[in-house]
């Protein structure tokens, strides 16, 4: 008979359990691991791509409700998404077993078992997995990106291609909307990772206060809200990709801990103080220019090369005058079909302020204009109306005034994000009067909402 090429793990802290188990499932599947301490699961699903673990719920004597089984169970999923769960469970403790099936586990079995009740139900398992597998293969084949027809383009989207089938960390810098985080995760999509998480963080966002316990996790009474142990983004994207956006924004005393992790390739949760090992690439993504920051002491320059292994440009659409048609095409195609229309075309006015159009806000704002548009044209043309463009300036600028440009969009952003978005005080660090601040806002289309 021959084995179905699978990986099974079980956990269990009683070694005759592991041994007869492994003995009889390894007569059915390719490969079998076993663990007697469960808090190897990190590293060991780390370093292996699990279909099926079987799960034992109990582990300390004088613990036996079950709780450290429900733990693991939530560990492992979202170190491992994909992982089907198989708990185990005494006769008597089925209760804890059901609030396991609520919580993500595929089955449970009881114990003692019989041989063939547990081929079956690991069988079940392997095939669900295998269907989770196809079902994300056909996401991913299916993930509509766009190249265009510009050299500056394909030269970046074919670096990306390169370097997706490696393992290197990349750092893609831009401006807003021109497509990092689309990038990133077409990487993803293009490496060997892309069976594993995807796990997109905007360092922006995350204030001092909670930015450790979000990336790096924390333990159990770490600090007042912390009423159970939780992996940060970092072990959750164990095995797969994890997106830093807005790296640029990053206070000085918080990249030193980003670099400690990339260094060592291990975190620390909060409250704890033994590392666990990842196995993550990372990918950042940035509009500021790095390098100037870096100059400018603002960035640390080891973690700018620890994160810059392979450093992709995408360029703003002002600078693709030859993608602007073609990806309005596409995007009218995608806003047709995302609303369930008949076929749309673009009034051949509107096709020539396309092609002036400066598009500031790059391909977001160029999205943003044409679903508008697409809801809003009758007779299923688009009118020059509907584009609603007359107000911006055409793009005229000659190539410094568009690297000052960026310079000062950049550091308005910037300000904005010190200050919350107050308007009074980023005016005021920037000696700009509100009136001016809130005129440079829409010229670079900035939302501050
Ligand atoms: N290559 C592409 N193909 C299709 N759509 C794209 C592509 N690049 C960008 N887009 C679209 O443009 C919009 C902006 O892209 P994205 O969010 O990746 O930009 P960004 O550079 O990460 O922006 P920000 O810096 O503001 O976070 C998205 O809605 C996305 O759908």
């Amino acid at each position: 008979m021959k084995k179905t090429n699978a990986s099974i793990l079980i956990i269990d802290d009683q070694e005759d359990i592991l041994f007869a188990s492994k003995v009889y499932l390894k007569k059915y599947f390719e490969n079998i691991h076993t663990l007697n301490n469960p808090k190897k699961i990190v590293e060991l699903l780390s370093k292996n791509a699990i279909d099926v673990v079987l799960l034992d719920m109990n582990y300390r004597i004088g613990f036996e409700d079950g709780r450290e089984g429900l733990y693991l169970l939530k560990e492992i999923k979202t170190l491992s998404p994909k992982t089907v769960v198989i708990l185990m469970t005494a006769f008597g403790k089925v209760e804890t077993a059901v609030e396991g099936l609520k919580s993500g586990a595929f089955d449970y079995i009881l114990k003692p078992w019989e041989n063939k009740k547990l081929l079956e139900s690991v069988k079940q398992a392997v095939d669900k997995s295998r269907k989770e597998q196809k079902k994300n293969k056909e996401i991913e084949t299916d993930n509509d990106f766009f190249v265009g027809t510009s050299e500056i383009i394909k030269k970046a989207y074919s670096l990306a291609d390169k370097v997706a089938k490696t393992d290197a960390n990349v750092l893609i810098l831009g401006e807003n909307g021109t497509g990092k985080f689309v990038l990133a995760h077409h990487i993803y999509c293009q490496s060997k990772r892309k069976n594993n998480p995807f796990i997109a963080v905007d360092l922006g966002s995350l204030n001092s206060n909670i930015f450790e316990s979000e990336l790096f996790g924390y333990a159990k009474g770490a600090f007042t809200d912390a009423k159970t142990d939780t992996p940060g983004r970092f072990e959750m994207a164990q095995n797969g990709t994890i997106f830093l956006d807005e790296i640029g924004n990053v206070p000085l005393h918080l990249q030193s801990k980003l670099l400690q992790v990339i260094q060592t390739k291990t975190v620390t949760r909060l409250g704890e103080t033994k590392p666990r090992p990842l196995n993550v690439r990372i990918i950042t993504a940035t509009n500021l220019n790095l390098k100037l920051e870096v100059t400018d002491k603002n960035f640390r320059e080891d973690l700018y090369y620890r994160i810059n292994t392979m450093e992709i440009v995408l360029p703003p659409l002002r600078e693709r005058n030859e993608d602007k048609i073609p990806l309005a095409e596409y995007l009218l195609d995608k806003m047709i079909e995302k609303y369930g229309r008949g076929e749309i075309t673009f009034d051949k006015k509107v096709l020539e302020q396309i092609e002036k159009h400066a598009w500031n806000g790059n391909i977001r704002e160029m999205e943003n204009k044409i679903e508008r548009a697409v809801i809003l044209c009758e007779n299923n043309i688009i009118t020059v109306s509907d584009l609603d463009l007359e107000t911006i300036t055409p793009y005229d600028e000659n190539p410094d005034d568009i690297q000052l440009s960026s310079v000062e969009k950049a550091t308005i952003e910037k300000a904005l994000l010190k200050h919350g978005n107050n308007i009074s005080k980023t005016a005021d660090e920037l000696g700009l009067s509100r009136g001016s601040l809130y005129r440079r806002l829409e010229k670079y289309n900035i939302n501050i909402n």
